[in-house]
């Protein structure tokens, strides 16, 4: 019979060990983690909320399945381990990762509260002085990955915007792994509906390219939907190409298939406009837009803004320069971090705590 843990001595001695910063990382397997509830799925994988037996930790894993040989899995175990450098107040923490044949496990802080997306869809649009808070954790969050990590975000939207209980706003899903990137890319055609213009063009793209998906994000959460016109687009799994499309989307090289349907889009979408004023009304799928419209509208049309006139004026500017079309004129989220609206709001008292609160 094992001797039982004594659950108090194993804490104390591991707050000693935070103490004098000794980093100490737990070698987590299936065996000692007990399944609680389900979290949420998406972005590639499932979510579940774990109690860590040995530490008496609640944790988040994620599983994700990885249609690759075994020495990718391997190596991007290897990659994973860069997740435990990345410690900041904006970045959910990371306890391990670990391989269950054919799957990846990720073991993640818990925030309770969920992510912003389910906030909203539940509570209905998040007040404006929130909105600020989150803008604050994102562009410091993104600024302490590149700037530490040379680490590029790539999927920043509502759903990898997480909070807990004590109001905290936190990050997470960043691409650290380049192997676990490729790997979703394959199998992931992954056309996040947040998508920059330079990168559903297949230019190059950078840390700029999560300044576009930060201000898609912060319109989404302050109206309450998903901001392109009648976009059908924003839920926060993967939108699927059309299957000749599939697995052709490439975030770094021009995609001349792409290219070809998008202007072809274009011209649906400006005939169908043409109708649509005429006062036709557009019945079934033809009304809403397909994930191709999307894509095509985001290069095409002017980039989206909050309605004139209901928000702060520096929370609209602040959008305004997160949706610059060209990324070469688009602000870095360090450059951001000294925007009006983020300094305000970083210095501002919101109650976030009542916030989360009345959320059960
Ligand atoms: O507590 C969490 N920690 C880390 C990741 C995480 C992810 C979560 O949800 C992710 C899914 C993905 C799509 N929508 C929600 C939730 Cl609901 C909690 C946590």
């Amino acid at each position: 019979e094992a001797e039982p843990v004594n659950y108090h001595s194993k804490l104390s001695e591991q707050l000693a060990n935070l103490e004098l910063g000794i980093e100490y990382k737990l070698d987590l397997k299936n065996e000692d983690l007990t399944t609680l509830s389900e979290l949420g799925a998406g972005n590639g994988g499932t979510v579940t909320k774990v109690l860590h037996e040995k530490s008496g930790t609640v944790m988040a894993k994620k599983v994700v399945f990885i249609d690759a040989k075994p020495t990718v899995r391997k190596q991007i175990l290897r990659e994973l381990q860069i997740l435990h450098e990345c410690n900041s107040k904006y970045i959910v923490s990371f306890y391990g990762a670990y391989l269950s044949e054919p799957h990846i496990c990720m073991c993640m802080e818990f925030m309770d509260k969920g992510s912003l997306d389910a906030i909203y869809k539940k509570y209905g649009p998040i007040p404006p002085e929130v909105c600020g808070k989150i803008a604050v954790a994102v562009v410091h969050g993104l600024t302490y990955l590149y700037d530490e990590h040379r680490i590029i975000h790539r999927d920043v939207k509502p759903s990898n915007i997480l909070v807990n209980g004590m109001g905290q706003i936190k990050i997470c899903d960043f691409g650290v792994s380049g192997e676990l990137i490729n790997s979703i890319a394959d199998t992931f055609v992954g056309t996040s509906t947040y998508m920059s213009p330079e990168r559903i063009q297949g230019d190059q793209y950078s840390v700029k390219s999560d300044v576009w998906s930060l201000g898609v994000s912060v319109i989404e959460v302050a109206l309450g939907r998903f901001p392109f016109a009648d976009g059908e687009g924003g839920s926060d799994d993967e939108d699927d190409l059309p299957a000749d499309l599939a697995g052709t989307l490439s975030p770094t090289k021009p995609n001349p298939h792409l290219s070809a349907r998008l202007d072809g889009a274009a011209a649906k979408d400006k005939a169908k406009r043409r109708k649509s004023r005429s006062g036709v009304s557009l019945e079934g799928s033809s009304a809403q837009m397909s994930i191709l419209d999307l894509l095509q509208h985001i290069v095409n049309e002017p980039p989206p803004k909050l309605p004139e006139g209901k928000f702060p004026k520096e929370m609209e500017e602040f959008v305004n320069i997160c949706l610059v079309k060209d990324p070469a004129k688009r602000q870095t989220p360090k450059e951001l971090t000294r925007h009006k609206y983020v300094v305000d709001s970083e210095a501002a008292k919101v109650d976030l705590l009542g916030w989360v609160t009345a959320m059960n």
